[in-house]
């Protein structure tokens, strides 16, 4: 494990049984009061970005807008919002999803990704890959290419990797800690 990893993964707190009983959530807030650690990793998405060529980078509400925001600005690149569904004011593209403890359903602007963008999808954690899944689904439907999909912490246990192999079409899936 590098110097990076061991920082990102020391500032990531277990939770038992929240939000739900046999569920161990990651809780990334002591990560984010940590400004050498939230720079750290701010720095490394925003590399793992430009590798793969991306011009836009879509934040999932409300963990991955955390990350992506700043993550967009030290690329130089575009950041889009995919929020829950009934926030976004103009014309979007919906779609519905799985989670680990319950479904949901996300929306981007219509506009906000066009066929010349290559998109990069950032979020904190990749668990069922249900909501990565659908963002992608969306991403493609909006007709834009898919730069990949990058996480600071993927469960490796839900095998949510599995379930993008198809979304991705063979674009990279980049997990900073796997557990
Ligand atoms: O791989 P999956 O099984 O889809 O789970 C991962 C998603 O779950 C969490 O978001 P959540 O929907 O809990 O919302 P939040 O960011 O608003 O807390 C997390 O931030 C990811 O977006
Ligand atoms: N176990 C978990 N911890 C944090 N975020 C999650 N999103 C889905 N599962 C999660």
């Amino acid at each position: 494990m590098t110097d990076i990893q061991e920082l990102l993964l020391s500032r990531i707190r277990d939770v038992p049984d929240h939000p739900k009983p046999g569920v161990v959530f990651k809780d990334i807030t002591p990560l984010l009061a940590d400004p050498a650690a939230f720079a750290a990793l701010t720095e490394a998405l925003a590399e793992i970005s430009l590798r793969h060529g991306a011009t836009r980078v879509v934040g999932l509400e409300a963990r991955g807008f955390i990350l992506a925001a700043p993550v967009a600005i030290r690329a130089g690149l575009g950041f889009v919002p995919v929020r829950k569904a009934g926030k976004l004011p103009g014309a979007t593209l919906r779609q519905a999803y799985d989670l680990e403890y319950g479904t949901a359903e996300i929306e981007v602007h219509a506009e906000d990704l066009t066929p010349e963008d290559r998109v990069m999808v950032i979020d904190d954690v990749l668990a069922t890959g249900g909501t990565a899944a659908a963002s992608l689904e969306l991403v493609r439907r909006a007709g834009a290419q898919v730069a990949g999909v990058a996480v600071l912490m993927e469960l490796g246990f839900l095998d949510g990797r599995a379930k993008l192999t198809q979304e991705l079409g063979g674009a990279p899936l980049e997990a900073l800690l796997t557990v």
